[in-house]
């Protein structure tokens, strides 16, 4: 049974939420409506995560200064609260102003809609979340009796529904320098799949449009070739999958299903690191898929040779069709990305803001458009076009935001496994080329990314004095400006791309 009320409040101060942007710019509206509510929430949560939790399954009131948010249980009660507190109160803070507060509670109505709804749906829906085939073979699974029909209606429209929605496009994908090479290979690789680069493994830092360009492959795909049999998901999806079916022992289902699809797309391959029972599979996998002709495309943070805790044999696979590098997007590109974001979200805005913005929000494209969903959400409540000032202004908090807090310690663990030392030795008085190295980077990270003064650096890494820290700069300083190579995995790699690799792991951890 569920409970009449439960209740969780917003609260200001004590909160370990993050404090969101717009706490200071909300004018007082208490006129708002449940639709601009949603109109905004939708804004701050953005459109994917909106239509999958707030969208028909949440009520809204609000009563004074409060928003009620009414949810369907217990459960989505504690799991909101955690997940879209900052961007809920930031909703509250646009709509009432200063004085807002929230709450959630259980909302006894939506009990009943949600479970008159579930009672209608196909069992199998949440397999739509994460794995996605043409609905063909989706819903060719398990119905049964009178219902079958109907349901399999359902299921189609809901999979187009939830398609439309997700699955970015190639054509929005705004090309520059350094993801050119990424989108073209992308591109050819969809007209005809399994024929040109196979795998396509693409990989580069947090938020740089590797998935955008994985979900353009697939709707292109999809597109041309209709009656393909292509799958999309997430390597954790896969490593779940498979630990459910040795739990369930169903492999055999499993590998049917995985073994006889025309392409196969799976994000994130970095996940499979240390793994080692789903990096077997996965080989295998790969190995009759493309004894089959079959398309295979990858993503990853890193080169596959960088993946120093893959088996050498899943690396060679990775390695032995395309392997395209997205880096993080030069000024050019995020200038036209936040145009063309601002386009889309009617956002009035003057080329300074633009180049503001495309100044101070440079690691990766999620963030940038993010500092673009704020000032869009500015521009609804005030109606005002953006300027520079305003931008500066109302993105204060968010840069501060944007800014990671890297440790000593997270340096040492990350330089560790990317040069495969131990933490023994790379604290040692070693000067082996492949210590000093490694160790002279990690200082020098230490100085780039942390606040910590030469002597705490000089300390952590084996009770060195801020002399050696000072050389260890100006080495590597000295690398890149002449463009050294550095060893890594038996393999000499440009020093550049190392540090950025190392920068990009520490700033995503
Ligand atoms: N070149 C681009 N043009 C348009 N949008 C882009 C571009 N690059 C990234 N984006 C957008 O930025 C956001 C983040 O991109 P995406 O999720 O593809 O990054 P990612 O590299 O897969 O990151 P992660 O490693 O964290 O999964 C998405 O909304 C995506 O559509």
């Amino acid at each position: 049974m569920q409970p009449k009320s439960l209740a969780v409040e917003g609260t200001l101060c004590g909160s370990t939420q993050k404090q969101p942007t717009e706490a200071k710019l909300g004018p007082v509206n208490t006129e708002t409506s449940e639709q601009s509510i949603t109109q905004l929430l939708a804004q701050q949560v953005g459109e994917r995560s909106f239509q999958n939790w707030f969208a028909g399954k949440v009520s809204f009131k609000i009563e004074g200064n409060l928003l009620t948010i009414g949810v369907a249980s217990p459960f989505l009660l504690s799991w909101m609260q955690k997940k879209f507190s900052s961007q809920i109160y930031a909703t509250a803070l646009a709509c009432i102003g200063s004085s807002a507060e929230y709450r959630f509670e259980v909302n006894p109505d939506l009990v009943q809609v949600s479970n008159n709804k579930t009672s209608n749906r196909e069992p199998t829906h949440s397999t739509t979340v994460t794995l996605e085939t043409n609905p063909s073979s989706l819903s060719s699974k398990n119905t049964s009796g009178e219902h079958k029909r109907s349901d399999q209606k359902n299921l189609k429209k809901e999979v187009s529904r939830y398609k439309g929605r997700l699955f970015s496009n190639l054509s929005t994908f705004v090309t520059g320098k350094s993801n050119q090479l990424a989108y073209t290979a992308t591109l050819q690789a969809s007209d005809q799949p399994g024929v040109l680069y196979n795998p396509l493994f693409i990989h580069g830092g947090v938020g740089v449009g590797k998935t955008h360009l994985l979900e353009g492959f697939y709707r292109k795909v999809r597109q041309l070739y209709p009656s393909l049999q292509v799958v999309f998901l997430t390597s954790e999806s896969f490593g779940n999958y498979f630990s459910k079916a040795l739990q369930e022992r169903s492999v055999p289902s499993f590998r049917q299903r995985f073994r006889n699809v025309d392409v196969l797309i799976i994000d994130d391959v970095d996940f499979f690191e240390s793994k080692r029972i789903f990096q077997e599979e996965l080989l295998h996998t790969i190995k009759h898929l493309e004894s089959h002709g079959r398309q295979l495309v990858f993503s990853s943070d890193r080169h596959p040779r960088l993946l120093t805790k893959m088996s050498e044999e899943l690396t060679t696979r990775f390695l032995s069709g395309l392997v395209c590098r997205v880096e993080s997007p030069e000024i050019e590109l995020r200038l036209e990305i936040a145009r063309q974001r601002a386009l889309k979200l009617k956002t009035p805005i003057t080329m300074g803001a633009l180049e503001y913005v495309s100044r101070r929000f440079t690691n990766n494209v999620r963030e940038l458009e993010g500092a673009m969903n704020c000032l869009q959400t500015y521009h609804v409540m005030t109606k005002q076009k953006i300027t520079t000032s305003m931008a500066r202004q109302i993105l204060a908090d968010l840069e501060r935001d944007c800014i990671r807090i890297v440790k000593l310690d997270d340096i040492k663990q990350i330089v560790c496994s990317t040069f495969g030392i131990s933490e023994a030795d790379l604290k040692s008085s070693r000067r082996a080329r492949n210590i000093s190295q490694p160790r002279m980077l990690a200082m020098f990270l230490g100085r780039k990314l942390t606040q910590a003064a030469y002597s705490e650096i000089g300390e952590f890494f084996g009770g060195r004095n801020h002399s050696t820290v000072m050389f260890a700069e100006k080495q590597v300083r000295k690398w890149l400006e002449n463009r050294s190579s550095i060893q890594v995995a038996l393999q000499e790699w440009p020093m550049e791309e190392i540090i950025e690799s190392l920068e990009q792991q520490l700033l995503a951890s």
